[in-house]
């Protein structure tokens, strides 16, 4: 979270979107300025993804107007494209969203080659872009198969970074991982937007998370926004029912108060982890249960893989299979150490 004057990256004025009889979104208004993170709250089926990707140029809304670094965002072709190029997308699923056919360095460059960036010293700038994130002595000639899924994620961060955008979407990015590698990559996401002033929309259900992370909170119910304010306001004194709601049922809670009567609820940390980090074992196919241990879930996991757009803005994963990696993870795993560390080089 900065301090510094903050120019709009996204905005959304009304912003309306109707499936069949379905209003997933109704008249949503929000701004993500530089180098800000705002968190987007709901239950399930609340209409956040269908908000981000809206944003990311996936889905159209009916009426409504959404501003790409002030300007209205192209509704299609080259110019679109080229918008995109602007906005990173990272999954909640780090298992389904790497294809496992791929290098680690066509992973993270992939969005360099999408945008004809390669040739621009492609690997140097993978080779950046993992140390960023904590990776720095893996091969770039590994698969994903080798790394846990802590790491897969912060390759998912890394490939959302390579082409330098102003906004990354996180789409629940940290609620498929245990609770310790949770607060890994939340402290590496704060760690790059302090370094970059790279600007976070932060999809969670998971107020826990959003207390960690987001300067501003939007809560969102059946498509509306109930409520809108600073994180440190909206939790720390919520003014709609839906949200004090949200808040009573959030796992954490005497946290929060203890949070609350300090007053920096929005500064506290994410619940203690649990001692064991239980990550899915090296090479499992997505969908398998990742073994977290009772108890520590931050939150009610929403089997949002099966709903993740497989499609991003910048065609990072375009092709990308939700099926089962090839066995790849076959060989010494090439740098399970850079779990621990939370890369903060300039990029
Ligand atoms: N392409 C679509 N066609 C029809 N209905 C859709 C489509 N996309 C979303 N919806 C519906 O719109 C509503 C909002 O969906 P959305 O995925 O945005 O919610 P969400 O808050 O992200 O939920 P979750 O956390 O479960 O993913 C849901 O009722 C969903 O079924």
């Amino acid at each position: 979270m900065s301090t510094q004057v903050r120019t709009p990256i996204v905005e959304l004025d009304a912003v309306s979107k109707r499936f069949g009889t379905h209003q997933a979104l109704h008249e949503v208004s929000l701004t993500v300025a530089s180098g800000s993170t705002v968190g987007v709250v709901g239950e399930s089926g609340s209409g956040k993804s269908t908000l981000a990707r809206i944003v990311a140029g996936l889905e159209r809304p009916d009426s409504g107007m959404v501003l790409v670094g002030g300007k209205p965002l192209p509704r299609r072709g080259r110019r679109l494209r080229e918008a995109r190029r602007g906005i990173g997308f990272v999954f909640q699923d780090p298992y389904a969203s790497l294809d496992p056919r791929f290098t680690v360095e066509q992973i993270v460059g992939e969005p360099l080659r999408a945008h004809g960036l390669w040739r621009e010293g492609g690997r140097e700038r993978v080779l950046e872009l993992l140390d960023a994130v904590g990776m720095g002595g893996v091969s770039p000639d590994g698969y994903p198969g080798e790394f846990s899924g802590g790491q897969r994620q912060r390759l998912c961060v890394a490939r959302a970074l390579a082409a330098r955008p102003d906004l990354v979407i996180c789409d629940e990015p940290t609620s498929a991982l245990d609770v310790s590698v949770q607060a890994q990559i939340l402290n590496l996401l704060q760690d790059l937007q302090d370094s970059l002033q790279v600007s976070y929309l932060f999809i969670t259900h998971d107020l826990n998370v959003v207390r960690r992370i987001a300067d501003e909170v939007v809560v969102v119910r059946d498509g509306r926004v109930r409520e809108h304010g600073s994180a440190r306001r909206v939790i720390g004194e919520p003014r709609d029912p839906y949200t004090r709601a949200l808040l009573d049922a959030m796992p954490g809670r005497a946290l929060l108060d203890a949070g609350r009567s300090g007053g920096s609820a929005a500064d506290g940390p994410v619940p203690a982890p649990s001692a064991s980090p239980a990550e899915r074992p090296v090479g499992k196919p997505a969908g398998t249960p990742t073994g977290r241990s009772a108890g520590t879930p931050t939150g009610t996991p929403t089997g949002r893989s099966a709903g993740t757009p497989t499609g991003t803005p910048t065609g990072q994963s375009a092709g990308t299979p939700t099926g089962t990696p090839t066995g790849q993870s076959a060989g010494t795993p090439t740098g399970r150490s850079a779990e621990k560390s939370t890369g903060t080089a300039a990029l």
